[in-house]
């Protein structure tokens, strides 16, 4: 099944000045149900855009953006709010906890908004528990944990609304090489549970974990790669010899 349909998505920044921005001039692509995307491009090639059109946090200028069955062109700031609550978990590079809560209180934080009552929130967060392997560090505060084990209270706030989409961008941007593997293998993990995911990255280590990796050059799809049956580490070769093609002018 379709979650996400982008059809002839263009965004353009200060259209109507002398120096209009064409971020994106033509995006074309459909996420299925279940699947786990990476997207990657050099700096300045329109990610960060695209993600935010998908984040119902920009509107695309033209074109047509969907996702599971609603489209995302014309929805007020309320009505987006309300869907990225409903419908979006959010994960970032650097974390986004609130020093303030507990790690417990920050996972509900998505679920108190949306009123629900405290016997819901204490039956959803159980199974995030056990699988985020948080017991230990869910009553102390994001200030009292390392990168990684905020990562991973972030991870679990995403998901605690069970979202239609989750949506990465640079999830291990601030971390070192051993702890984002480990949260790389929690990604693995989430998805192979169901979760639809798609995941900005400069890294391709990281989107060698994806089953596709979409490349954007100059606000386009440039190519794509499945990962198929290769290896990560074959995959992560292929992976980055796309991007050093795209970075040495891209034919
Ligand atoms: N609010 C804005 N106003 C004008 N131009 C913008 C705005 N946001 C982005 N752009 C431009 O749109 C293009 C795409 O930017 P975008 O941030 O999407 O790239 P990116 O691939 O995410 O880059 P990075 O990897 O550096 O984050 C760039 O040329 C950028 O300068």
């Amino acid at each position: 099944m379709t979650l996400l349909k982008l059809q002839h998505v263009q965004r353009v920044f200060n259209q109507n000045s002398a120096n209009p921005v064409i971020a994106l001039k033509d995006i074309n692509f459909s996420v299925e149900k279940g699947e786990y995307v990476a997207i990657m491009g050099e700096s300045g090639a329109g990610k960060s855009t695209l993600l935010n059109i998908i984040a119902t946090l920009d509107q695309a200028t033209s074109g047509q953006a969907v996702l599971n069955g609603q489209s995302l062109n014309n929805l007020s700031k309320d009505d987006a709010a309300r869907y990225r609550r409903q419908h979006l978990g959010f994960v970032f590079q650097h974390f986004n906890l609130l020093d303030s809560l507990s790690n417990r209180d920050n996972i509900y934080l998505p679920l108190v908004l949306a009123k629900t009552p405290v016997d819901v929130m204490d039956k959803r967060i159980k199974p995030l528990v056990n699988r985020l392997r948080i017991e230990k560090i869910i009553n102390r505060f994001p200030g009292e944990i390392s990168g990684g084990q905020q990562q991973r209270i972030a991870i679990a706030r995403a998901l605690i609304t069970n979202p239609d989409l989750l949506l990465a961008d640079e999830p291990t941007g601030a971390l070192d090489s051993n702890t984002s593997n480990e949260i790389l293998e929690l990604f693995d993990d989430v998805n192979a549970n169901g979760q639809t995911i798609i995941m900005v990255t400069h890294s391709a280590a990281a989107a060698s974990h994806a089953k596709r990796t979409l490349f954007i050059k100059d606000g386009r799809i440039y190519h794509e790669l499945y990962r198929g049956d290769l290896p990560l580490k074959e995959y992560q070769q292929q992976i980055s010899q796309v991007m050093m093609t795209l970075t040495n002018g891209g034919e």
